[in-house]
């Protein structure tokens, strides 16, 4: 499928969103924090998605990271390598998961937490761990900050009854299960092994609750938009226009469940690069393993149904590691799939 250019992002206009723009929010909150709060509602619900500017994570963190992470990559690889294979945490290349999924890049997948980075810091920069794990530690601080922020307003925007209710989710340090991942994808070649296809990362909902995305001036990332037309088109892919500066943000499977299906799970992919070398660098917020994950009650309008079946993130986990990346798991927790299933066909939106 041929992608669309989208047209350059704009603050939100406050009328429905015009199909190919990438929403873009601006965190310093200009018009206030209600219409902020109701910005990013409307963009989770209608795309899942929205490029955040004034974030307020330092571009001395964000330059830090980066540094730490481009050595590691530049790195010959058998030292690399000895930071995996992906257990599935840890250096991975080419193989994406575990069930024959592949991509043009490599990649770092970190616990993000003090104890755990401080572990894997000793393989990645033997030399002086503490660089890196400061470097890595600091950087997730801001960006678990930044995603409390946004939960908080959605929770505010959606008038939940307790507003933090999202964010409670995600704040834990020592027993948060968010990972970070930083990808790097090398200027893909004719000589590239085909199996790839030019696909730097394929297609695929992330599982978590919210994934916080920044990357270098390199475009790749592609969003799925729905058929505004509602049909004969069919979905299209739309290239996100690249912004260092900013991160983007989208909605993951267990925001979509917590909320009923309001907020909404995009599909993402990144197409190789045959230029420049693409370093993106992801924040994926996820709840602690025993927490359970059922639609927040304001979220249930009256008279519909749950459309999910209540899972712990634990299980969620166990299913997705299964699966394919582009598999629809949150499909499998359906109300109506088999078992567990509430036998009400009623959906709610
Ligand atoms: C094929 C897979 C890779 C993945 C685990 C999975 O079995 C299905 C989900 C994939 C994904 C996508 C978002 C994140 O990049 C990731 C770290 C995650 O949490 O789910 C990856 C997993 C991975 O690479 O291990
Ligand atoms: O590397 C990117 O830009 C996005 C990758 C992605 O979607 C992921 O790692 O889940
Ligand atoms: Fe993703």
């Amino acid at each position: 499928m041929v992608a669309p250019s989208a047209a350059a992002g704009r603050d939100m206009a406050p009328e429905s969103l015009p199909l190919g723009i990438i929403p873009t929010v601006d965190m310093s909150a200009p018009s206030g924090r209600g219409e902020l709060a109701r910005r990013l509602v409307r963009a989770c619900a209608e795309r899942g998605f929205f490029k955040a500017v004034n974030h307020g994570v330092p571009p001395r963190v964000s330059a830090r990271l980066d540094a730490a992470t481009s050595a590691f990559f530049a790195r010959p690889a058998p030292v690399k390598q000895a930071a995996g294979p992906p257990d599935p945490l840890g250096y991975g290349s080419r193989n994406i998961g575990a069930n024959g999924d592949v991509g043009e890049l490599e990649y770092l997948i970190l616990h993000a937490q003090p104890a755990a980075v401080a572990r894997k810091a000793m393989v990645i920069d033997a030399e002086d761990p503490s660089r890196f794990s400061v470097a890595v530690n600091e950087y997730v601080d801001a960006v678990r900050r930044l995603a409390c922020r946004v939960l908080d307003l959605l929770g505010e925007g959606l008038g939940l009854g307790d507003p933090t209710s999202l964010s409670r989710f995600v704040s834990a340090v020592v027993d948060s299960d968010s990972v970070l991942r930083i990808n790097h994808y090398p200027t893909s070649s004719a000589a590239a092994d085909v199996s790839a296809k030019g696909i730097g990362f394929g297609e695929h909902t992330d599982p978590q609750i919210l994934s916080l995305l920044r990357a270098n001036d390199v475009d790749g990332l592609q969003v799925l938009l729905p058929d505004a037309r509602g049909g004969s088109g069919g979905d299209q892919w739309v290239q996100v226009p690249a912004d260092p500066s900013a991160f983007f943000i989208n909605v993951g499977d267990a925001l979509q469940a917590l909320t009923n299906g309001r907020l909404v799970s995009i599909r993402h992919r990144v197409m190789a690069s045959t230029t420049r070398p693409r370093l993106s660098t992801i924040y994926f917020a996820a709840p602690p393993l025993d927490a359970r994950i059922a639609a927040l009650p304001e979220t249930v309008v009256a008279g519909a149904a749950r459309r999910y079946r209540t899972f712990t993130w634990a299980e969620y986990k166990k299913a997705m590691y299964a699966l394919r990346l582009s598999h629809n798991r949150l499909d499998l927790f359906h109300a109506d799939a088999s078992s567990g299933g509430s036998g009400d066909k009623k959906h709610d939106i």
